[in-house]
C-alpha cells in the first residue's frame, strides 16, 4: 500500500503554500513538522481530497485519488485541524451519526462505536452531551470518529492540540498498534508529539519539504553540534543573535543556554546529545519553537 504525492502545489490567490512536493509514503507513522503557515494543514487537505491542489497530484495505490473518489474515503479517516462535533449529540450518538455518513451498516457501526469509544477512553461518559466536554475530550471524539471505518490511511491535523500527557501517551498507543498496516500522517508544530512515535519525520517549511527521514537519521545530522554553555548575563546577547538557541535558562549569575553551531563556541561549552527541540531549531529558527 502506497500513497505518493507527485509534484504537488497550491496557490491561494496570491501565495504559493505549497511547492512541488513530492514523497511516498507507505504503512507507518509519519509526522509533518513545520511552523505556523508552513503549508501543513493545506497539504493534509489536499491529501484527504478536500481541497485539489493547483497543480499535481495524490495516488492511492498508483491511482490518482481524485478519480478513486468513494473507493479512497471508505479508506480514510481524517482529522480536521478544527474539528467541534455537534455539541448537541452525545459522543455516541455523534459517532453513530458519523458511522451512518461513512456507509457503515447498522451493527458493524454499533460494534465500531463501542470500540473506537474504549480505545480513546471515552465509554464512561459517552452518553453525556458534547457541549459539557473539555477541549482535550473533544479532540478524543475527533480521534475517536476518524478510527470509526477502519482506515488505512489516517491523517489526523493537530490530533495532540488540548490533549494533557496522559492523553499523549495513549495517542502514541493507538497509532503504534495501527501503524503496521496503516499509512499514519499526523501535523504537529509541538516536536516532542513526533519524537517517539513517528517512524519518519517530514519537515515542512515554506510550503516545500525540505527533509524526509527517521528521527534518528535527522538527530545524526546534529552530532557534535549541540552545546550547553554557561554564559554571564551581559553577553547572552551576543550568543542568542550568532548562534541558533534552543534553550534558555536565566540563572541569578549566568545564563545556561543551548546553541546548535559547527564550531566550540566558548571554552566552557559541553557537548550535549541532540534532540528534536535543537533539530527543530536548526531547520526553523528559534521563533516558533514549542515543546509544551
Ligand atoms: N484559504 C486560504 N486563503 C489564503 N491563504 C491561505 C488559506 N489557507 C491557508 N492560507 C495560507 O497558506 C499558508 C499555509 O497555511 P496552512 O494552514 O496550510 O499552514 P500550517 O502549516 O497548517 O499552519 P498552522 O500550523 O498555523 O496551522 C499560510 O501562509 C496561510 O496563511
Amino acid at each position: 500500500m502506497t500513497l505518493k504525492l507527485e509534484k504537488v502545489s497550491h496557490q491561494y490567490k496570491d501565495h504559493e503554500a505549497l511547492k512541488s512536493i513530492d514523497c511516498e509514503l507507505s504503512p507507518g507513522i509519519y509526522g509533518l513538522l513545520g511552523p505556523n503557515g508552513a503549508g501543513k494543514s493545506t497539504l493534509l487537505r489536499i491529501m484527504v481530497d478536500v481541497i485539489a491542489p493547483t497543480s499535481g497530484q495524490v495516488l492511492y495505490n498508483n491511482r490518482a485519488i481524485t478519480t478513486l473518489g468513494a473507493a479512497y474515503r471508505d479508506k480514510l479517516g481524517y482529522l480536521p485541524q478544527d474539528f467541534h462535533g455537534y455539541s448537541q449529540f452525545t459522543a455516541e450518538e455523534f459517532l453513530k451519526y458519523v458511522a451512518n455518513l461513512k456507509g457503515l451498516d447498522a451493527k458493524t457501526a454499533r460494534v465500531r462505536v463501542k470500540h473506537v469509544l474504549a480505545l480513546v477512553g471515552l465509554t464512561s461518559v459517552s452518553r453525556k452531551k458534547l457541549k459539557g466536554y473539555s477541549g482535550g475530550m473533544r479532540r478524543r471524539v475527533g480521534i475517536a470518529q476518524a478510527l470509526l471505518n477502519n482506515p488505512k490511511v489516517l491523517i489526523l491535523d493537530e490530533p495532540t492540540a488540548g490533549l494533557d500527557p496522559s492523553e499523549r501517551i495513549r495517542l502514541r498507543g493507538i497509532l503504534s498498534q495501527l501503524a503496521q498496516d496503516t499509512i499514519i500522517i499526523l501535523s504537529t508544530h509541538i516536536v516532542s508529539d513526533i519524537e517517539y512515535v513517528a517512524d519518519e519525520v517530514l519537515l515542512l517549511k515554506e510550503g516545500q519539504l525540505i527533509g524526509k527521514a527517521s528521527p534518528r537519521e535527522l538527530l545524526a545530522k546534529l552530532d557534535r553540534q549541540v552545546w550547553a554553555v554557561q554564559v554571564p548575563h551581559n553577553e547572552l546577547q551576543t550568543y542568542t543573535t550568532a548562534y541558533p538557541v534552543s534553550n534558555l535558562q536565566l540563572q541569578k549569575e549566568h545564563a545556561d543556554i543551548r546553541i546548535i553551531s559547527h564550531a566550540k563556541p566558548h571554552i566552557s561549552a559541553q557537548q550535549a546529545e541532540p534532540r528534536m527541540e535543537d533539530l527543530y531549531v536548526y531547520y526553523f529558527g528559534s521563533g516558533d519553537t514549542s515543546n509544551s
